[in-house]
């Protein structure tokens, strides 16, 4: 493939063109006015017969009609991007920076119909029933603790996509959680993170999950190890580490090396990243907390949004709609960051959870022809669950200076039913989007106050100007099949995008200097010695901040 910068297509100049002659001015209250089957046309409802779930994709309140909708559909062909899903499905080595395959998609495959040809796939299943296995037996209380007690709390050891996704997903599928079992999630390197965990753990009855594709990410190997000192000073013998310690990794020695008996390693493969791991044994915790049973319908669902994007055509297809009206914001209105706004509170990490897997793929600078972009990439991706978000930055969205696109996502139906709160709920759902999109100008302002129009600052103030764009996504409920089907569609968004700036969305480069850095400079600061840091070749700045922390930490 040419992999040609995305500027370079035909229809992004037209698109620019359209962004000049109509986009920047477009009117949603004239367009919805014009065109009474606005909504018909630009949504789109999928559901499978095969898992228990179904979205609503609702895209008419864009600043789009059918030339720019149609144009940016041409941008999806000219950019190759069917081609590049068939190359992504059949294992072709996609992340062309560490020459790797991208097949997480292979890990939802439960029924095996990819046909992959690449090594490990056909591990995917044996991997799974080990997982089943293991998690039954702890959730049974059939495996025991040193002391023969069974497990109480489960506390997960990772970072980045090997806690993200775990913790998200345990908080989304909160309702089928074995609720006397305790989910912990240790990830940053600040000891407090592992000290207020221990401090409600037993050592007798918890099980930690050391979950790290790599296997040498300081952080995990440092809460690690940790764990595993806390854990000695109570059990003692070595030997009663397997029955308290398993590993999640692509690097069994390093795993056997910390300690992990080979019976207690899930493991997984090279062509899983990170941030697309929560599928493969990563999930481990997930298993532990909702039930194996419930995890494979995770990944089914995620499996029927794969068949959808692999075959749908193109306009009907939610991932590559979602990702053309990203593109209609981040690359020619100058948006600089997208909102994700999930009303359900159980849903309160998603946003959390795609800002790794947005923004670890598509903040880059080069494409795959070794070019620097001459356009926006990957977007910043923020939010919280509704309606929390509303009493926050709402303002910002509805008034301010920017443009900020925003997915609003909800359920029809609650785990909860809790008097009218659920439809007091929604009704703040339906109606941040109205309100967003049609806005109220200044002639109803003045009607609306009567004698005190006068005050002409009170009156501009209380404008909305409208035409902001939102994506409305409604699912029937937020059940393992859904969830994953949800994630799925948001993952593959993220990889049209990447298909079309011609970036490679799968390595993650950009994350390697700090650490290098962060290496260099501990020792410095293992030594507290002020005296040492002129001569260690860092700049002013740094070098000033190192004494002051020097000369002044106990
Ligand atoms: O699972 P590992 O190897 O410990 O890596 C954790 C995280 O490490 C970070 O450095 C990477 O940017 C993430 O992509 C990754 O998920």
């Amino acid at each position: 493939m040419a992999h040609k910068l995305a500027s370079a297509q035909p229809s992004w100049q037209k698109l620019q063109q359209l962004y000049e002659s109509k986009g920047k001015q477009y009117n949603l209250t004239q367009a919805f006015k014009a065109d009474a089957s606005r909504f018909d046309t630009y949504s789109r409802e999928w559901k499978s017969d095969k898992v228990d779930a179904r979205i609503l994709l609702d895209f008419s309140k864009n600043l789009i009609d059918d030339e720019i909708f149609n144009q940016l559909l041409s941008l999806a062909q000219e950019a190759e991007v069917k081609k590049q899903i068939d190359q992504m499905f059949a294992g072709d080595h996609i992340n062309t920076s560490e020459d790797r395959a991208v097949l997480h998609v292979a890990l939802r495959d439960v029924e095996g119909e990819f046909k992959i040809n690449e090594a490990g796939v056909d591990e995917v299943k044996p991997e799974l029933e080990h997982m089943k296995r293991f998690s039954d037996a702890v959730r049974s209380g059939e495996w025991k603790g040193y002391t023969g007690k069974p497990i109480k709390s489960i506390v997960n050891i990772g970072i980045g996509g090997s806690d993200l996704g775990p913790v998200m997903v345990t908080e989304a599928l909160k309702p089928y959680a074995k609720r006397d079992l305790d989910a912990h999630f240790v990830s940053n390197i600040d000891g407090t993170h592992m000290a207020e965990t221990l401090r409600v753990c037993d050592p007798e009855t918890t099980l930690f999950i050391v979950a790290s594709k790599t296997f040498t990410t300081q952080e995990t190997i440092t809460n690690a190890t940790t764990a595993r000192d806390w854990f000695l000073e109570a059990a003692k013998d070595k030997a009663h580490v397997a029955k308290h310690f398993v590993a999640l990794s692509t690097n069994v020695k390093a795993a056997t090396d910390f300690g992990i008996a080979q019976e207690n390693m899930f493991k997984f493969w090279d062509w899983v990243g990170g941030r697309y791991s929560l599928w493969s044994a990563i999930g481990l915790s997930i298993a532990l907390v909702i039930g194996y049973e419930r995890f494979e319908e995770l990944l089914r669902g995620a499996h029927q949004m794969d068949l959808h994007f692999k075959n749908a055509e193109l306009k009907d297809n939610l991932p590559v709609i979602l990702a053309l009206i990203g593109i209609w914001y981040n690359d020619f209105f100058g948006s600089e960051t997208q909102a994700i706004l999930p009303y359900d509170q159980y849903m309160h990490k998603f946003a959390d959870y795609f800002q790794q897997g947005d923004m670890e793929s598509n903040g880059k600078f080069i494409t795959k022809n070794s070019e620097r972009v001459n356009y926006h990439t990957g977007p910043i991706i923020w939010g919280q669950a509704g309606t929390n978000g509303q009493h926050a930055f709402y303002q910002l969205i509805h008034q301010g200076t920017k443009l900020i696109p925003c997915d609003f996502i909800a359920p029809v139906e609650t785990h909860n039913r809790v008097g009218e709160h659920h439809e007091i709920l929604l009704s703040n759902f339906f109606a941040q989007p109205e309100a967003l999109a049609f806005g109220k100008s200044e002639d109803e302002v003045r009607a609306e106050l009567g004698a005190q129009a006068s005050n002409e600052f009170l009156v501009k103030s209380k404008v909305f100007e409208g035409n902001r764009p939102t994506n409305s996504i409604m699912l029937q409920k937020i059940t393992p099949a859904a969830l994953g089907a949800l994630i799925a569609l948001y993952e593959h968004k993220i990889a049209v995008q990447g298909f079309i700036w011609s970036i490679n969305s799968y390595d993650q480069m950009g994350v390697e200097l700090g650490k290098v850095l962060a290496k260099k400079i501990l020792p410095l600061l293992q030594a507290k010695d002020a005296s040492k840091v002129d001569g260690a070749g860092h700049d002013s700045s740094t070098s000033g901040l190192l004494k002051f922390y020097l000369n002044n930490a106990k």
